[in-house]
């Protein structure tokens, strides 16, 4: 059926032609070019729907053809109602939204189910043992070669032989590879093998990524400039001093948040991000995560309630030693960043185990608020501690913003990975050109995650600079003023639909963690294992 383009809208001729039979003066009227010029009345507007396809201009249809037409039966297509707009938008935007429940269905549905057809297959009996390089409770880490050697495998793997925790690593790790493969090692294979006397275990292979994790680059003496040489390849013929090492810092700082960020934006969280877990990676010349034993996938709630903390209580965010393991948690803002990165970096101090238990005793002592930590150290600090508050001053104490906007009480106040890497802090130039995708993602970031008073400090600023009387600027006065407009509240209506929309939300998220801690405690078996490869 025929319909008529008035703007974006588009009135399906039927409804026009009903319509023409009432016609009554006045309200919403439509001119269709010269030849028609009808009137529709404001109390039929309401049951106006608006038909979807593409409308004829008047210029090439016949206006008369509305009438005519407008006998035949209704139309039988699709119809869209603005209610049923707003239902869809709601739905979509639902689904969509971080984590992106939507994405994350199609993901283990379909593209697991591809990926299947495709990926290489590793056995048991390819792998030959090498030097043991980890061993942690939840397994062993080996470096290991292939027996025999197709061209199109790689040598150089690591193997972790993994207790039940290596299911979900299995899992994180295939996740990872298909949404964010730069943030992580690189992952080929993982499947259970039950023939070991031990009883079952999950074998999990990746790509060697280096020798290195920043753990170790950390307990070196020569710690940041080894960093430099790896990033670099060659060693820097540069004086040393607080500007290169803040350089090289960001520059790692920026890795980690850019791999961060991958795993975020595809719904996962690490929770147990910490030194010992980034690896450097020789053949990428950055940081790449590794260890997802401990991650949970907010998508589909896999590993969200674990009923026993693997999180390391030295690097591990407030709220994670006072929550019950009983208590289903709500899902915090991404916690990775929550004891921020660049403390461990700038603060040689903090870099063994026990200056940092230290550490967490005085900011707990401190009730978590970094500002009154750095007050109570200060006046007696050693060099080291000295060394790390003058670094993060460098540039009107940018660095220092962004730390204590990363290290705060509550998870929901911390910055995210994406807002930390839009931070001013990065505007400066690390040691690698960013990649074109790299600046298109930050440039991206900076739009949309900017804290908009700033910039408009920023103008305040700049016309305060121009602003004389000859050239038309502000007085002292009026600069103040401005300066002092503080943004406008909410009206109280607004701002209890909104905490009471809040509140609803918190409590079927709540609803829906129960249900699903009550479903895991009924069937312990893990029902998303089964697409895990098996070898007998
Ligand atoms: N892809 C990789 N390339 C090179 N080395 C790796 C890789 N993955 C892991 N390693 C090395 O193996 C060690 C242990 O790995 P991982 O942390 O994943 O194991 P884990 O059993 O969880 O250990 P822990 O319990 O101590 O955290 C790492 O510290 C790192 O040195």
């Amino acid at each position: 059926m025929a319909a008529v383009g008035i703007g974006g809208v588009v009135l399906h001729s039927s409804f026009l032609g009903k319509k023409l039979g009432i016609l009554k003066p006045l309200c919403l009227s439509i001119r269709l070019k010269k030849q028609c010029n009808f009137s529709i009345c404001s109390s039929s507007v309401h049951d106006l729907f608006v038909g979807v396809g593409v409308g004829l201009p008047c210029t090439v249809m016949e206006c008369g053809d509305i009438i005519y037409r407008s006998t035949l039966p209704k139309s039988n297509g699709i119809t869209v109602t603005v209610p049923g707009v707003i239902l869809a938008l709601g739905t979509l935007s639902y689904l969509w939204a971080t984590p992106g429940v939507a994405p994350g269905f199609f993901d283990m549905f379909v593209l697991a189910f591809i990926e299947r057809f495709f990926r290489p297959i590793y056995k048991k009996d390819d792998i030959v043992l090498g030097k043991k390089l980890g061993e942690g409770s939840f397994g062993s880490v080996y470096r290991v070669s292939l027996a025999r050697k197709p061209s199109s495998k790689p040598a150089d793997l690591v193997l972790k032989k993994a207790t039940e925790y290596g299911a979900v690593e299995i899992w994180m790790n295939e996740r990872v590879r298909r949404a964010c493969a730069n943030s992580c090692a690189d992952f080929l294979y993982g499947f259970r093998e039950t023939s070991s006397k031990k009883g079952a275990e999950y074998w999990l292979l990746w790509r060697f990524e280096g020798e290195a994790t920043l753990a170790d680059l950390m307990q070196s003496r020569d710690f940041p400039y080894n960093v430099e040489s790896l990033i670099l390849r060659e060693v820097q013929d540069l004086p040393k001093g607080l500007d290169r090492e803040n350089r090289i810092i960001l520059t790692i700082m920026r890795q980690l948040l850019f791999a961060l960020d991958g795993l975020h934006s595809t719904g996962i969280v690490h929770r147990d991000i910490k030194p010992q877990n980034i690896i450097f990676s020789e053949g990428s010349r950055a940081f790449k995560i590794i260890d997802l034993g401990a991650a949970a996938d907010l998508r589909v709630g896999i590993n969200y309630i674990p009923k026993e903390f693997l999180l390391d209580p030295r690097y591990a965010a407030p709220e994670q030693y006072i929550m019950s393991t009983q208590t289903p948690s709500a899902p915090s803002a991404p916690v990775a960043t929550a004891l921020s990165p660049v403390l461990w970096q700038a603060f040689p101090g903090l870099r063994s185990d026990n200056s940092l238990i230290q550490f967490n005793r005085q900011l707990k002592r401190c009730d978590y608020d970094l500002v009154s930590w750095r007050q109570s150290v200060e006046p007696r600090a050693g060099p080291e501690l000295r060394k790390g508050f003058e670094l993060l001053d460098l540039d009107g104490g940018i660095g220092w913003e962004l730390l204590t906007s990363m290290v705060r009480f509550k998870a929901r106040q911390r910055i995210s990975a994406k807002t930390a890497l839009a931070h001013p802090y990065f505007d400066r130039e690390g040691l690698l050109a960013l990649s074109f995708i790299q600046n298109l993602k930050l440039q991206f970031l900076r739009a949309t995650q900017q804290d908009y008073s700033e910039a408009a400090n920023w103008v305040v600023q700049l016309m305060a600079k121009s602003g004389t009387e000859q050239d038309g600027g502000f007085t002292e006065a009026q600069l103040q003023q401005l300066r002092e407009i503080e943004p406008k509240k909410k009206s109280n209506a607004q701002r209890n639909a909104l905490a009471s929309a809040l509140r609803l939300q918190r409590k079927i998220i709540k609803t829906l963690n129960e249900s699903m801690d009550d479903l895991s405690n009924k069937r312990k078996s893990l029902w998303w294992s089964r697409w895990i490869p098996r070898e007998e």
